[in-house]
């Protein structure tokens, strides 16, 4: 049988295992793949978890971490990635190290510190090493309601909150883009992210949509993102079309589990 030699843009994540498939490096495989991105992995942490929450996290050693980022580009090459869950100190040191030095460019940083049912995903301490040593080496950071609390230092309740944290992160912590994302936020805000480059202040609006099942948003919406720079596009379009992605993939959640289903990614195939 003859087969086809097919080039293919290659992205990378850096993030932790969700046994629930919803969210982590399994959602972010599954939005590369329906990107036509050759998706590879260095898994962080192994989170026990369902659509209920997490029930248990393992990290592994930072040395582990370090080898897989190294297989991947020091062979493959990518032309994107993107970070989840970090989890620790030591692992987010070793990963800030390693895209210092294998030059990964096309950054995406999703700051994986609070997930929407208010659950801890990050040790305390790595908070202040993640804002230093990772978040400048970022095109992009996306982070959540709550993270963007965390890293403003403001309390966010309404739209202009969202625009003067987004603001505020883009001045001190020396990263591109920032894009504060309104999942977490009441009062008609849920569909509507800010993005900020330093120049430009825009309102991502979407419809809302209706459901209970929205676990993996912000894992989806960073992964596309990542999925799209490696396909050579601007960040600007990157962001506004893996908007689009995380949109449709909420209108086709999946109804399992006994708590938050995961966001579905089957739309085109569903759509046949
Ligand atoms: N109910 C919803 N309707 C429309 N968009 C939503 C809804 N919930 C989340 N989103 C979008 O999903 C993306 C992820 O945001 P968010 O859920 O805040 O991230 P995280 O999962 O990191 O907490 C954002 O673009 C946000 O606007
Ligand atoms: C392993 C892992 N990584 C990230 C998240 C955040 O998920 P979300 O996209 O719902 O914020 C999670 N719950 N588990």
């Amino acid at each position: 049988m003859k087969t086809n030699k097919t080039s293919i843009p290659v992205a990378l994540t850096i993030a932790g295992s969700d046994s629930g498939g919803g969210a982590g490096i399994q959602t972010d495989l599954r939005t590369f793949a329906f990107h036509c991105v050759h998706g590879t992995s260095a898994i962080t942490c192994i989170t026990a978890q369902n659509t209920l929450g997490v029930f248990r996290v393992d990290a592994m050693p930072s040395e582990a971490v370090i080898a897989q980022i190294r297989a991947v580009v020091e062979d493959i090459g990518v032309q994107a990635a993107k970070t989840g869950m970090l989890l620790n100190q030591e692992i987010i040191l070793a990963v800030a190290q390693e895209v210092r030095t294998l030059q990964i460019n096309n950054l995406v940083v999703d700051p994986v510190m609070v997930s929407r049912t208010g659950a801890q995903l990050i040790d305390d301490d790595a908070i202040q090493t993640l804002r230093h040593e990772l978040i400048p080496q970022a095109a992009i950071i996306t982070p959540n309601r709550y993270e963007a609390q965390i890293l403003s230092g403001l309390e966010i309740v309404s739209l202009e909150d969202m625009q003067n944290a987004a603001q505020i992160i883009h001045k001190n912590l020396g990263t591109k883009a920032v894009l504060v994302k309104g999942g977490g936020m009441s009062g008609g805000l849920k569909g509507v992210d800010v993005w900020f480059d330093g120049e430009r202040l825009e309102i991502l609006r979407t419809k809302q949509v209706e459901t209970k099942n929205t676990h993996g948003t912000g894992c989806t919406l960073s992964a596309a993102i990542t999925a799209n720079l490696a396909l050579g596009k601007d960040l600007w379009t990157a962001v506004q079309e893996a908007k689009e992605y995380v949109t449709t993939a909420l209108t086709y959640s999946l109804d399992i589990g006994k708590g938050q289903g995961p966001v579905g990614h089957f739309f085109p195939l569903l759509e046949k």
